[in-house]
């Protein structure tokens, strides 16, 4: 594939605030380009498209499990920590992506499933068959599957209890999610060795970070209801403090899918810190509900209850995932709205959730998707972009689970969608074709040939992001609007002042998720007499009313980004 700016290798920039100014993007290694012919992706084909995650703009990488595992979750049933499953490599392969990401000035962030195990674990085979073993206890056993009665099932659609009857031991274990995957014993301090020595290893070859999955389950209690118990805290300040004194400058990402006030605590403070970035679960599922109801007021709402967390610490934007579209976060009426709207085959959903792509749940309407990715882009917090969303590609809701959106990459309109050059019927999951979004159309190179295509959209709202810092290290602030669909906040930084260029700046950013053209005054008397100054083409606006008032139109679901000059 052909890029039109030459590919340049500037190597990694030291800077401790890196995960702040990142955009990532998520990678699954099985689903990106095959390397081999096998019909299953790899490291080495990842590799091969390094230069096409450059030339995006990608800043980090965020890739789900690729460790052994007899890939009964996507790989989130982790078989042994420290090898590679054999189909996508070797950890040769793994130590080459790294400093080939590195060269590029990419981060490499990997995902780490702590909570269980698969049950194929050597772990787990020894402590089923060894009870007085040195892993028998690297279990949750009980003679009762009575117990911890108030923790709730997280698998709905699979799982009837967290407990499994385990018929060599002739015990039940206790299991967070499928049953195949039995949770460690995080009151065994063994267990918590044989973590840290895990997160060692992929720290010495030279990972930037993990995405900590589950990370809330880690304990259970008779009182509680195993969702952030306070021992979990307190082992993710201890890993913190290992982190930061062996290998400063590496993340810890959370993956706490809560409200907002407990996603927050996995922040930690400043003085016993926690995760340096969080995703932001609360969020995202408002920014598709916004979209529908075309009220902003719950985005208002959750965004100033989010807003306090320790200096450092970041959020992470997203919009998609390899998950469900997750509808844990809002209450009863709004996930029953949420169903109407966008799950309306029951087809489309799993658990408390929606397994569909962006592009489909939008109605691959553009006005949509630009309108979702400019929140992405300027919400507080760095953006994770799910791969395949950048050129709006489908999904196939008649696979299982969440295979219906973890389809192949689509690079070209030819075989196989340009992923593998394995005969079809051997791809670990069918290449999309349907009527709307078939790899014929939807491909990479289809897309680099049209200059309004959303690919040459996405890579530019990415470049004018990195050219303003502002949105990955500013603070925000609502502003008031006289229209209910309108959602409109000002991002301030005071600039840093060192080597990376920090300006300071403030920006405007404004948008409807009104169906129609509104007209709409915004007012904040911090902005009285300011020019205003579209960030993407230089025009000017209107200045800003001595009161702080400003009546400005947006077309149907538009946005604006806008540089503030305050008056002298
Ligand atoms: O390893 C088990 C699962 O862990 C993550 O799960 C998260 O996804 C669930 C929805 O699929 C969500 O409801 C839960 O709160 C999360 O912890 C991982 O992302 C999954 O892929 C994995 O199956
Ligand atoms: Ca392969």
């Amino acid at each position: 594939m052909n890029f039109t700016a030459p590919i340049q290798l500037p190597g990694l920039t030291l800077d401790p605030l890196w995960y702040r100014r990142s955009v990532f993007y998520q990678v699954m290694v099985r689903s990106f380009v095959d390397s081999n012919g096998d019909g299953t992706g790899d490291l080495a084909g990842l590799i091969s498209r390094l230069d096409y995650l450059q030339w995006l703009g990608v800043d980090a990488l965020w890739i789900p499990p690729f460790f052994t595992s007899p890939l009964r979750d996507g790989g989130y049933d982790v078989g042994d920590y420290r090898s590679i499953l054999p189909e996508f490599g070797t950890l040769d392969e793994f130590k080459e992506l790294v400093t080939k990401a590195h060269e590029r000035n990419m981060r490499v962030v990997i995902d780490l499933p702590l909570n269980h195990t698969s049950d194929a674990h050597e772990w787990f085979q020894q402590s089923r068959s060894d009870p007085e073993g040195p892993f028998g206890d690297f279990y949750v056993w009980s003679d009762t599957d009575k117990k911890y009665e108030n923790i709730r099932i997280i698998f709905t659609d699979t799982e009837e209890s967290n407990w499994a009857f385990d018929s060599e031991r002739r015990q039940f274990y206790f299991h967070r999610f499928f049953s195949h995957q039995p949770d460690l014993n995080y009151d065994n301090p063994a267990v918590h060795d044989a973590i840290f020595e895990v997160v060692r290893f992929w720290l010495d070859l030279g990972v930037d970070g993990f995405r900590l999955d589950a990370i809330p389950y880690l304990y259970e209690s008779d009182e509680g209801n195993g969702e952030g118990e306070p021992p979990t805290h307190e082992f993710i300040k201890r890993l913190r403090a290992m982190v930061d004194r062996e290998f400063p400058g590496r993340v810890m990402i959370a993956e706490a899918n809560q409200w907002p006030r407990e996603v927050a605590a996995f922040f930690g403070t400043e003085d016993e810190p926690e995760c340096h970035m969080a995703f932001d679960f609360p969020v995202m599922p408002r920014i598709f509900y916004s979209l529908r109801s075309q009220q902003a007021g719950e985005l208002v709402q959750v965004l100033s209850e989010t807003t306090d967390i320790p200096a450092g610490a970041g959020w992470g934007v997203f919009l998609r995932n390899h998950d469900e579209l997750t509808l844990e976060m809002v209450s009863e009426e709004y996930r029953q709205a949420m169903y109407g709207w966008y799950a309306y085959d029951p087809r489309m959903r799993v658990n408390v959730g929606i397994r569909r792509r962006l592009a489909p749940l939008l109605d691959n309407s553009r006005d949509e998707l630009e309108l979702a990715h400019a929140l992405l882009f300027s919400l507080p917090g760095s953006p994770f972009i799910y791969y395949g969303d950048e050129i709006g590609m489908g999904d196939n809701i008649w696979l299982p689970d969440r295979d219906a959106s973890r389809t192949p990459m689509q690079w070209t309109p030819d075989r196989n969608a340009g992923f593998s050059s394995a005969d079809p019927g051997k791809l670990y999951l069918p290449v999309v074709q349907s009527l709307v979004y078939h790899y014929s159309q939807t491909n990479v190179e289809s897309q680099l040939a049209q200059s309004r295509s959303l690919l040459h959209w996405v890579r530019n709202v990415i470049h004018v992001r990195k050219a303003h810092p502002v949105f990955g290290l500013g603070s925000l602030q609502i502003v008031d609007t006289n229209h209910e669909s309108v959602l409109a906040f000002v991002r301030s930084y005071p600039g840093s002042g060192t080597q990376f260029g920090d300006a300071a700046e403030d920006v405007l950013c404004v948008f409807s998720f009104s169906h129609n053209p509104v007209s709409v005054t915004i007012t904040a008397e911090q902005l009285a007499g300011a020019k205003l100054v579209d960030l993407f083409g230089g025009s000017e606006f209107p200045t800003v009313n001595d009161d702080g008032s400003l009546t400005l139109t947006l077309g149907t679901q538009a946005f604006y980004w806008l540089h503030i000059e305050y008056p002298a």
